[in-house]
C-alpha cells in the first residue's frame, strides 16, 4: 500500500437552500483515509447536492469543509475544485472521446511525459485494461471505460473520491464485478471515499459506514450491521426491507399486541406505538385444531392468520396472511419452497430480541426487546 499521509475529509453542518427550501441541513461528516463512507437516501433527499459542495462546483450557504484538516471552503474562504485534492467519478462519466486512454488517465497529472505515462500505466495494469491504452474511448465498452475513469480519478492520487451512483449504468452482471474491483483499488490507493447512492444492497456492499441521508438531513450513521439491526427509526428500517408493523399503545412501560407484551421503556401511558419487525423474522407454525404453540421467552405469544396468498420467491417464499385479531396483513419469509394455499390458518410468532418500538410518529424513537 502506498504510503501517505494521514488525510481525511471533514464537512460540518453545511446547508444549502434553493429557492428558500433547505436541501441540504446541517450535514456533518467526516472521513478517513482508505475509509468508504455511503450517503444513501432516496432521490431528492440532497446527497448530490452534498456532494457537490464537496467538490467545489456548489457553494454552501453555511458550514466549513476540511480536507487533511485545511480549510478548503466557508462561506468567504473558497478553493477551487480543481486545487482540493478530490477526485471525482459520476454515473454520467465523461471520457475525452478525442483522447487516448492512456491520455485520458494521464490528463490531470503533472511531471514529465515518462513518468505521466508510467503512472498511467500502472493504474490501467491496475485495472485490467493496461492493453487498452492507446486504444479510444469508443473502442471500448460500457464496463472498461468505467474502469478507465476509475483510474483517471484515481491517477493524481486524490485525498478524497467523490462517487455519484457510479455503477447505475452498467447491467447487473458486470456491477458486482466492477464494484469489488473498484473497492480493492480504493483501498489500495488509501483515499478516503464518499459515494452517493440509493440502493441500500450497493451501500452495505461497499460501505465501511453508512450515512443514511432523508429530507436533507443525516438520520443515523454507522457501520452497515449497525445500521440494519439497529435502525434509527421506522423509515431507516423500511429503507432495507420489507417491513411488519403492529400497533398498540403503551400503558405502564409495556404495549401489548396479540404476540404479547412489549416493553416499552420510558414512553408515557396511551401514546400509540409501532412494534415493527422484519417478514424473515416471523416464524410459522401449524394449526391444532384451533390452537397454536405454547407461548415462549424467545418467540412470544403466537397470533392466528389465515393466508391470503405465498408466492415463491427463488431462495425463499412469501407469505401473507390476514390476521384473525384484526384483518391486519403481515408478511412472512421462509427460506425454500412452503406455498400453503389460500384460506388455510397459521400461527404466527415474532422474534422478539428482532422487534423495534417506534412511537407512531417516528419521532424520537425507543427500541426495545422482549
Ligand atoms: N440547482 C438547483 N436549483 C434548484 N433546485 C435544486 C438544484 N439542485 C438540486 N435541487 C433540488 O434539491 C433537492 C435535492 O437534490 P439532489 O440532487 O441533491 O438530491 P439527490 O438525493 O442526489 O437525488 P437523486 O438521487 O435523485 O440524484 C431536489 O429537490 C432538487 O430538485
Amino acid at each position: 500500500m502506498q504510503q501517505r499521509p494521514h488525510r481525511a475529509l471533514e464537512i460540518r453542518d453545511i446547508t444549502r437552500s434553493f429557492d428558500g427550501k433547505r436541501v441540504v441541513d446541517r450535514v456533518s461528516l467526516s472521513i478517513a483515509p482508505g475509509q468508504v463512507t455511503c450517503l444513501l437516501g432516496p432521490s431528492g433527499c440532497g446527497k448530490s447536492t452534498t456532494l457537490r459542495m464537496i467538490a467545489g462546483v456548489e457553494m454552501q450557504d453555511s458550514g466549513t469543509i476540511h480536507v487533511d484538516g485545511q480549510l478548503v471552503c466557508d462561506t468567504v474562504f473558497r478553493v477551487p475544485p480543481e486545487r482540493r485534492s478530490i477526485g471525482l467519478m459520476f454515473q454520467d462519466f465523461a471520457l475525452f472521446p478525442h483522447l487516448s486512454v492512456g491520455e485520458n488517465v494521464a490528463f490531470g497529472l503533472k511531471g514529465g511525459g515518462a513518468e505521466r505515462k508510467a503512472r498511467a500505466h500502472r493504474l490501467l495494469d491496475r485495472v485490467g485494461l493496461a492493453h487498452f491504452i492507446d486504444e479510444f474511448p469508443h473502442q471500448l465498452s460500457g464496463g472498461e471505460q468505467q474502469r478507465v475513469a476509475l483510474a483517471r480519478a484515481l491517477a493524481p492520487s486524490p485525498q478524497i473520491m467523490l462517487m455519484d451512483e457510479p455503477f447505475s449504468g452498467l447491467d447487473n452482471r458486470l456491477r458486482d464485478g466492477i464494484r469489488d474491483e473498484t473497492l480493492d483499488l480504493l483501498k489500495e490507493e488509501g483515499a478516503g471515499v464518499l459515494l452517493v447512492t440509493h440502493e441500500p444492497e450497493e451501500a452495505m456492499r461497499m460501505a465501511d459506514e453508512i450515512a443514511l441521508m432523508r429530507a436533507g438531513r443525516i438520520v443515523q450513521r454507522g457501520a452497515p450491521y449497525t445500521i440494519y439491526n439497529a435502525p434509527a427509526d421506522r423509515d431507516a428500517m423500511a429503507f432495507f426491507s420489507d417491513i411488519n408493523i403492529v400497533r398498540a399503545t403503551a400503558r405502564g412501560a409495556l404495549a401489548d399486541t396479540p404476540f404479547g407484551p412489549f416493553l416499552a421503556p420510558g414512553v408515557a401511558d396511551g401514546t400509540e406505538v409501532e412494534i415493527v419487525f422484519r417478514p424473515q423474522h416471523v416464524g410459522i407454525d401449524f394449526d391444532r385444531g384451533g390452537s397454536g404453540p405454547l407461548p415462549t421467552e424467545r418467540a412470544g405469544t403466537p397470533a392466528r392468520g389465515i393466508v391470503e396468498r405465498a408466492r415463491f420467491m427463488g431462495s425463499e417464499s412469501l407469505i401473507e396472511f390476514r390476521m384473525d385479531h384484526d384483518g391486519q396483513m403481515l408478511r412472512a419469509t421462509v427460506p425454500n419452497v412452503f406455498l400453503p394455499e389460500k384460506g388455510r390458518p397459521l400461527w404466527l410468532t415474532v422474534r422478539r430480541d428482532r422487534c423495534f418500538i417506534f412511537p407512531t410518529d417516528g419521532d424520537n424513537p425507543s427500541r426495545t426487546v422482549s
